[in-house]
């Protein structure tokens, strides 16, 4: 029986937990950074802050020590808010032992270094490092609705080992080799669906929905792709099968942000509503640009989404000038 440390109490990790324990075989530890959240959770069976319908199995040890957590440990499945990514690592990364898999299944950029989340990891310990991402709503996993995601390393061998811990009747896992494809469909995604929020609070109909979800994967295609992703994988789960969950699903928190928006409202009293929970695409659109404006790639989209973020655009004139820059081939 492998033993997998879960780093992130939040909606993803509590989920991913869940389903793994639903699978069966494991001994399963989750690490919260919140000793309060912690111990709420030990002594409810319940993330009350962050997935709060999903009981958690009682055989799954809660705890807020972290190298306590990892010991032994065979896998560590990583799942922060990406601006934490790095502080956790670094902090893991002396007590680890060789063998140890790290898996990220955090979707964003770094500030400021505009890396990936497995390069962030990489940057900070030589240990093996894959990557778990694709469409899937915590919410849904939680309760067994089939899901279909991602298993991404270099190592082919590592791919499978994650699919194979990872899968069950609920969860279809896939492999793919191509991990910076896999990570920026995931991290940019979240992107998009701000701004396909914004076209449902501006009212703007299914036409605009569509023409945003299709210009959106072209942009994040371009990007991943002058990034050394393969086109391929953006046609896949980690791509737009994402971008359209996330674009489409009621339950996406970067879709959410982005309707208070289109209905006018200021970033920060959204931002107070979410009590903590993290919307990745915020952080990311300008780490997006950043890694753009490295790689000479046009990214329109995004950059209006970066000026009604942080420089208070409206979002009905970032509408109009996406809709009136010059005409250009498909
Ligand atoms: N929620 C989903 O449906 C879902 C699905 C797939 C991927 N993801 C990705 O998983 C990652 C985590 O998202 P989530 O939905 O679990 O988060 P969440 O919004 O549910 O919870 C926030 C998380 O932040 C943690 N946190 C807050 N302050 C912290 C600190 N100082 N140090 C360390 N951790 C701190 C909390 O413990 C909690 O784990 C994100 O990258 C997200 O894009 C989420
Ligand atoms: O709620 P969101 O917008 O962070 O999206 C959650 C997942 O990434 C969907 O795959």
């Amino acid at each position: 029986m492998s033993r997998i440390a879960i780093l992130g109490a939040g909606a993803w990790g509590t989920a991913l937990t869940i389903s793994l324990a639903r699978r069966g075989g494991h001994e399963l530890v989750l690490w919260s950074h919140s000793e309060a959240l912690a111990e709420t959770m030990t002594e409810t069976g319940r993330n009350v802050t962050y997935l709060p319908h999903a009981m958690v199995p009682a055989d799954v040890q809660i705890t807020a020590d972290l190298p306590g957590a990892i010991f032994e440990a065979d896998i560590l499945l990583c799942v922060p808010p990406s601006q934490h990514m790095r502080g956790i690592v670094s902090h893991i990364a002396p007590l680890l032992t060789r063998n140890q898999v790290l898996i990220s299944a955090s979707k964003g950029i770094e500030d400021g270094s505009f890396l990936r989340m497995s390069q962030v990891m990489a940057s900070v310990t030589n240990n093996p490092i894959g990557v778990l991402s694709g469409p899937s709503f915590a919410q849904e996993v939680a309760t067994g609705q089939p899901t279909a995601i991602v298993a991404a390393a270099s190592d082919g061998v590592l791919a499978q080992l994650i699919q194979h811990e990872f899968a069950s009747p609920s969860l279809r896992v896939y492999t793919n080799d191509d991990v910076a494809g896999v990570e920026l469909g995931g991290a940019l995604k979240n992107v998009i669906a701000l701004a396909a929020g914004v076209v449902v609070g501006l009212e703007l109909g299914s036409n605009s929905a569509a023409a945003l979800i299709t210009r959106g994967i072209a942009e994040i295609t371009r990007l991943s792709v002058a990034c050394g992703g393969r086109r391929q994988t953006l046609a896949g789960l980690s791509g737009v099968g994402d971008l359209v969950l996330t674009c489409t699903g009621g339950l996406s928190r970067n879709r959410t942000v982005g309707v208070e928006l289109g209905k006018g409202r200021k970033l920060n009293a959204i931002l107070g509503e979410l009590n903590g929970k993290v919307a990745e695409g915020i952080r990311s659109t300008t780490a997006a640009l950043g890694l753009a404006a490295r790689y000479g790639v046009d990214m329109p989209i995004t950059e209006q989404v970066d000026a009604i973020l942080n420089r208070d655009k409206d979002p009905k004139d970032a509408i109009r000038e996406l809709m009136t820059r010059p005409g250009k081939d498909e």
